[in-house]
């Protein structure tokens, strides 16, 4: 299977690499639009700034590309946040993918909300196999609230999307490549669509 990883320097590569070699997989990394394009599967990871992962995104014209797949996509962490309209983290123009807008967790808790947290309200095939309540990792100080398009839920001073889908686009706020077996077999999942 073709796995294309978008290259766009602000990804935790290595991590979903190894998680891709522990399933048995390669995954490409790449910028080249044909090559994400002809790819079963794309994961379009995320860490860092919204802004300057934009303005990279950009500088290849991956901005305009990710909207136009029809192939599953994952965003993972930032990657998701940035499929969505808008994230007040640098007042940054989003992908659009999901019509929903990312917001930051206010000075009442300590952020990043960083370390393991219960997934819950498990709705899309990429949950198969997962029980309610199972932990996953997460390190973000932002968050997409509740909308039409959240497919699990996690509490952080209030209940969050810490899942999205829309048709063949799937983004999770948590790092399924740094949470155990739990985040392999939602990792196999996506990989089975
Ligand atoms: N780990 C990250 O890159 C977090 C993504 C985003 N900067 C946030 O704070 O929510």
């Amino acid at each position: 299977m073709k796995i294309a990883i978008i290259d766009y320097g602000a990804g935790n590569i290595k991590s979903i690499q190894f998680a891709l070699n522990r399933l048995g997989f390669e995954g490409i990394l790449t910028n080249n639009p044909s090559e994400i394009r002809s790819a079963e599967k794309v994961i379009f990871p995320g860490v860092g700034e919204a802004s300057s992962a934009m303005k990279k995104l950009k500088s290849s014209g991956l901005d305009e590309l990710i909207p136009t797949l029809t192939q599953p996509v994952l965003g993972i962490c930032l990657g998701m946040q940035l499929m969505c309209n808008h994230t007040e983290e640098g007042d940054t123009k989003g992908l659009g993918i999901f019509d929903t807008n990312i917001v930051q967790f206010s000075n009442r808790v300590k952020v990043p909300h960083m370390g393991w947290n219960t997934i819950y309200n498990l709705q899309s095939p990429l949950f198969q196999g997962i029980n309610e309540k199972e932990y996953l990792y997460l390190v973000h100080s932002y968050y997409a609230p509740l909308s039409k398009n959240t497919i699990a839920n996690t509490i952080y001073e209030k209940e969050f999307s810490s899942a999205l889908q829309l048709n063949n686009f799937y983004g999770v706020q948590f790092h399924p490549e740094k949470s155990g077996m739990v985040g392999e077999q939602i990792l196999k999942n996506f990989l089975n669509l």
